[in-house]
């Protein structure tokens, strides 16, 4: 079929975005597709993981923070640039665009920018992760994960193979109960995951007319902080745990999200930590040279203040900025 799918690929903090278009980038269905990634905090972690593995596909980043709060015409001039380059490239339209958006971002304003894009003969598609374990209970207590579900046409649910996340028809039903009108992706196999995430045929839309509603953008997340790390060059990785295991130990169920790349001691190259809530995926060594912003951690609470959570990175040497 002509024209571009663009998906907007959207779900809470933490709820396997990232993984999933890593999944499905590294398929077979992945030819002719350009991917866009905004992440929350001012550093690009995601964009700095998807690049190093996007296999020569086109990656714009979109790094000035939540794209639903401040984008915009950023994310309308990077979509302008990727098609103008393809095209000048003498190649045809792209299958489609991935702009996986930040775990805050609420579709709406999104899909009203892209009404700026209405010349293109883009079907806009809305996706939201769902985590298996978690995705009831992020529906419940934050907006923007309410918003994200209710506005999705494909609903993928991921984590199933993670103890705790309990049959996946719970989580199906659990899905439902908020959205019952989308598509549910909920195959067990990765791979087969991301591929029927992307290339099954749920609704779409025409991309809606340029918006007539004025100051709808710049929208809050009122009870979500996001904090900006500064963890020193040359620490052994002890030194490093022991931050986060007592920043999980004091914050709790406040901390959401904590991803970023630091230089630990003895190792050549960036270093991804990461959790979710308070569980902290193992560390994961990039290569040299990968990007990002070595030494920054992004910190996501709720309910937390700046000197609570600075007070608790104090010790460890680490300095909190906003
Ligand atoms: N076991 C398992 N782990 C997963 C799955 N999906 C994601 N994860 C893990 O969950 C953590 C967060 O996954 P991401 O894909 O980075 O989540 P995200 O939605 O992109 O996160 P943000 O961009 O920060 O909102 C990582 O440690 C992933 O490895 C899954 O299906 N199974």
């Amino acid at each position: 079929m002509a024209g571009t799918d663009f998906h907007i690929l959207c779900g809470f903090l933490g709820s396997g975005k990232t993984t999933l278009l890593l999944d499905f980038l590294a398929g077979q269905d992945a030819a002719d597709t350009a991917v866009l990634v905004n992440d929350v905090g001012r550093i690009d972690v995601d964009g700095a993981v998807v690049g190093r593995s996007s296999t020569g596909l086109p990656v714009a980043m979109l790094p000035n923070g939540c794209v639903c709060c401040s984008i915009g015409n950023e994310l309308v001039a990077s979509v302008e640039t990727l098609v103008a380059d393809r095209d000048d490239a003498g190649l045809p339209p792209f299958r489609r665009m991935i702009l996986e958006c930040s775990g805050l971002s609420r579709p709406g304003p999104i899909v009203r920018s892209l009404g700026d894009l209405g010349r293109h003969d883009f079907r806009v598609r809305v996706l939201a992760t769902f985590d298996a374990g978690q995705g009831a209970a992020h529906a419940v207590h934050f907006e923007e994960a309410a918003a994200q579900l209710a506005a999705a046409q494909t609903i993928v649910l991921s984590k199933l193979d993670l103890d705790g996340a309990g049959p996946v028809e719970a989580a199906a039903a659990a899905a439902r109960a908020i959205n019952p009108f989308a598509r549910l992706v909920a195959e067990p196999d990765r791979a087969a995951r991301a591929a029927a995430a992307f290339t099954g045929h749920g609704p779409s839309a025409a991309v809606p007319p340029a918006p007539t509603v004025v100051g709808l953008r710049g929208l809050l997340h009122p009870r979500i902080a996001v904090f900006l790390a500064t963890v020193p060059p040359g620490r052994p990785w002890e030194a490093i745990a022991h931050w986060i295991e007592d920043l999980a130990a004091r914050c709790g169920d406040r901390l959401l999200r904590v991803k970023g790349l630091v230089a630990v001691a003895g190792v050549d190259g960036p270093v991804l930590v990461q959790g979710v809530g308070t569980i902290f995926s193992p560390p994961v060594r990039m290569p040299p040279g990968s990007g990002g912003d070595l030494g920054s951690v992004v910190v996501i609470a709720h309910d937390l203040s700046a000197v609570d959570l600075a007070a608790t990175c104090a010790p460890h040497g680490v300095t909190i900025g906003q």
